[in-house]
């Protein structure tokens, strides 16, 4: 891709600097051009030098379009808190004028990093794994892409459940760009039994306790050359913390039984549901291992956050479970009730929806709101007035004929509309009882007393 190039509003005074910038850049391979209006459609970098009143709405128009980089230099003369309403307005950075060889190098990486990571986000490892339309999801994972392929650091993964911070690990591991890198170890930290969990972490030797009848590499030695996941990181125990804290920072342990220190190089990529510095605070969770742990912190926004992400990622789901075949496509009846719905297990909850969807989309490849499960479909207010006609009086008058009393009648219509609704919800009593107007212990009771008198 051509790199475009614009210097904008830059101080007469310092012309020198500017042809000194320009012929410097060149040297880079950077041509600069005249900034006007019709680059905003273009991908490039604008470099701009003097502070001017209405600065600030310049960047943010120049940066809005998400093709455009705007990098502040030069003797900008703005505070320091400046430069941070700058950064906000949608500049990507500010630089310290020093001279101009430097200036154009600094530049130079930026520009490369900022192609670099574009590729890398276009991807199909990056886009097919992670759907992420949203302007929210998509900064956030455009920063974890850059930290994942250009740094080592140990990263901490923070989100509600079902936010996609497993998804998220498994990125990591695939951007690594250790050559022969090997596998991804995963390991639950809510499941360890606390007896094993030494021999989960370091592995043991033969005879270490009872029942160690073979050496056993542990989670430490299996991520070695790969990626070790740790995922609810927030379980651990704070004796098991403690002995983390050395092979976290150093990268040697010694397996359980064991004397020798192994060398190991592991990327050390942790998660949690949890908020871990209230743990800090609150004493559940060391500090000095969330310190290490949390050297680059992600977190990843919950659904509501990020509704644009809702029908890519239903659509990415029928993709997946129509391996062989064109996927069903979404009604625009039901594109709008997944947009309206409520998602508190995030994306995991809109992936069982849309998993049910396919089960019953029709021959012809459409999913409509007839595909949509009774137990899912909205409740809403009905027209009342309908259903009391004549079809409805008729039993109730053959039952007064055949001398039923009204308390055996309304009994009888009662227990109709209860095994109807209780059957619609799959016998789930609270959603009938929210149904029916009635308290899920009244219904309850109600039931109870049914089969009493039956
Ligand atoms: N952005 C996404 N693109 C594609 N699939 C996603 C995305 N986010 C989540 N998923 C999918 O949703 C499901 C839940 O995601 P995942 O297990 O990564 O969440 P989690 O935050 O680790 O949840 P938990 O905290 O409960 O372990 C997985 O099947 C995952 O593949």
């Amino acid at each position: 891709m051509e790199i475009h190039c614009w210097i904008h509003s830059w101080d007469g005074s310092s012309d020198a600097n500017r042809n000194a910038l320009i012929e410097a850049l060149a040297q880079q391979g950077v041509k600069v051009a005249p900034f006007d209006a019709k680059t905003s459609s273009l991908t490039g970098i604008l470099l701009f030098a003097k502070t001017t009143p209405d600065l600030q709405s310049f960047v943010q128009i120049a940066s809005q379009a998400g093709k455009i980089r705007v990098i502040g230099i030069g003797d900008l003369k703005t505070s320091t808190s400046g430069h941070w309403k700058l950064l906000q307005s949608g500049a990507s950075d500010i630089l310290t004028w020093s001279d101009a060889e430097r200036a154009a190098r600094q530049i130079k990486a930026r520009i490369d990093r900022w192609f670099a990571l574009d590729e890398l986000m276009d991807q199909p490892m990056v886009s097919e794994l992670v759907i992420a339309k949203s302007p929210t999801l998509r900064a956030t994972l455009r920063d974890l892409v850059e930290v994942a392929r250009f740094s080592e650091g140990n990263i901490l993964l923070l989100g509600e459940s079902g936010t996609g911070k497993e998804v998220a690990a498994r990125l990591v591991h695939l951007l690594d760009p250790r050559a022969n890198k090997r596998d991804l170890v995963v390991l639950d930290c809510a499941s360890i039994v606390p007896e094993l969990s030494g021999s989960e972490f370091f592995g043991h030797e033969r005879g270490a306790f009872t029942g160690a009848l073979t050496d056993r590499q542990g989670a430490f030695s299996l991520a070695n050359g790969g990626t070790l996941f740790l995922d609810e990181v927030g379980e651990l125990p704070l004796p098991l913390q403690a002995q983390l804290l050395r092979v976290i920072q150093e990268r040697t342990f010694k397996r359980v039984g064991g004397n020798t220190w192994a060398k190991t190089a592991f990327r050390l990529v942790c998660a949690t549901n949890r908020d871990l510095l209230d743990l800090v605070h609150r004493g559940a969770f060391r500090a000095d291992l969330y310190y290490r742990i949390a050297g680059y912190v992600c977190r990843l926004p919950p659904l509501r956050e990020r509704p644009e992400d809702i029908i890519p990622l239903a659509e990415h789901f029928l993709r997946l479970a129509s391996p062989n075949r064109l996927p069903p496509t979404l009604d625009e009846s039901v594109r709008d009730f997944l947009m309206q719905r409520d998602y508190p297990g995030n994306v995991r909850d809109l992936q069982q929806v849309v998993s049910q969807f396919v089960h019953r989309a029709s021959a012809d490849g459409s999913v409509t709101v007839g595909c949509v499960p009774a137990a899912q479909r909205p409740v809403v207010e009905l027209d009342k007035s309908g259903w009391l006609d004549s079809c409805f009086e008729q039993p109730i008058h053959r039952a007064v004929l055949l001398g039923a009393a009204l308390k055996e009648i309304s009994r009888a219509a009662e227990d109709a509309a209860i095994r109807f609704v209780t059957n619609e919800e799959d016998g789930n009593l609270q959603r009938a009882a929210r149904r029916l107007g009635v308290t899920d212990r009244a219904l309850q009771l109600r039931r109870a007393n049914g089969r009493h008198s039956d």
